[in-house]
């Protein structure tokens, strides 16, 4: 936790290959390091490489050159190897299984972290990540008959429960109502805060990215186009270079930054 004087974790990512066969998506890619606590909102225009990059600190695409968590060297590491340290929702939600909110939450719990946990602490921690999604009335709910956005926050429940090291979320509000997205991005940030995670979130939201990340890294054709706070990145020359739009940055009454999209150009 923040301000205990603890060491927080670190993600080191250098001279990072990825690829699909012979087509490379990302090439000697370096980033200075991820710090737990702190929320890096990925973001850039479409087929820049974001979910290539989440999958591969997962450890679900091959990767060349280094992922290191502190001093654990990721790749070469299994799936399962990766998954004792990462947890990755991606995109697309899972094929409709027939468990219940509460039993699929469960089971991601228990899957991550087994043995260590008595039965009543697993159930009361797997109860407390519905509770905190606002969705502990669903847990009863079999996830086949839920909506979209109902089934984005049971998997995102499955997620949050591990209480991994890493955590990487790709577009993980895209089916959410306003309120939800909100409540989602309140609520990670509150996570990564309280228990040091580093978390690594895919928005297209260039505003919710500003408000609620500490850091921003912009891609573009699998390379950094921009990296720092939201106020260093997030800039009307950037937008304009990466995803050709004219735009103005702005704070609102709030103070938090807003994008005002002029024009595609
Ligand atoms: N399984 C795959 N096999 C081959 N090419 C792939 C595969 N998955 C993605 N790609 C290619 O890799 C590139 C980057 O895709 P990726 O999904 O990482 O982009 P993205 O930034 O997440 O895009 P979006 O914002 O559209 O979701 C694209 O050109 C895409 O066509």
């Amino acid at each position: 936790m923040q301000g205990t004087g603890e060491t927080l974790p670190q993600l080191h990512i250098g001279g990072l290959h990825v690829g699909y066969g012979r087509r490379r998506i990302i090439e000697a890619l370096d980033l200075p390091a991820l710090e737990g606590g702190t929320v890096t909102a990925l973001i850039g225009p479409n087929a820049a490489g974001k979910t290539t990059l989440l999958r591969a600190l997962a450890g679900l695409v091959p990767a060349k050159g280094s992922i290191r968590l502190d001093d654990v060297e990721l790749t070469g590491l299994s799936v399962a190897g990766h998954a004792r340290h990462v947890t990755y929702m991606p995109q697309a939600l899972p094929q409709r299984v027939a468990l219940t909110v509460f039993e699929a939450t469960l089971s991601a719990l228990m899957s991550s972290r087994g043995g260590a946990l008595s039965t009543a602490d697993a159930h009361a921690r797997a109860l407390d990540a519905l509770a905190r999604l606002g969705i502990s009335d669903l847990a009863m709910r079999g996830l086949d008959e839920l909506s979209g956005g109902q089934r984005q926050l049971a998997s995102l429940a499955q997620s949050i429960v591990r209480e991994p090291a890493v955590l990487l979320l790709d577009e993980p509000t895209s089916a959410l109502d306003i309120h939800h997205q909100l409540r989602v991005m309140q609520l990670v940030a509150e996570l990564a805060r309280e228990r040091s995670i580093i978390v690594v979130i895919v928005l297209h939201d260039i505003a919710q990215a500003a408000r609620y990340a500490q850091r921003v890294v912009v891609l573009q054709n699998g390379a950094v186009a921009a990296d720092g706070t939201p106020e260093a990145a997030i800039t009307p020359e950037t937008l304009a270079r990466v995803y050709r739009v004219e735009a103005r940055v702005e704070r609102c009454s709030h103070g938090f930054l807003q994008v005002i999209v002029d024009r595609a150009v």
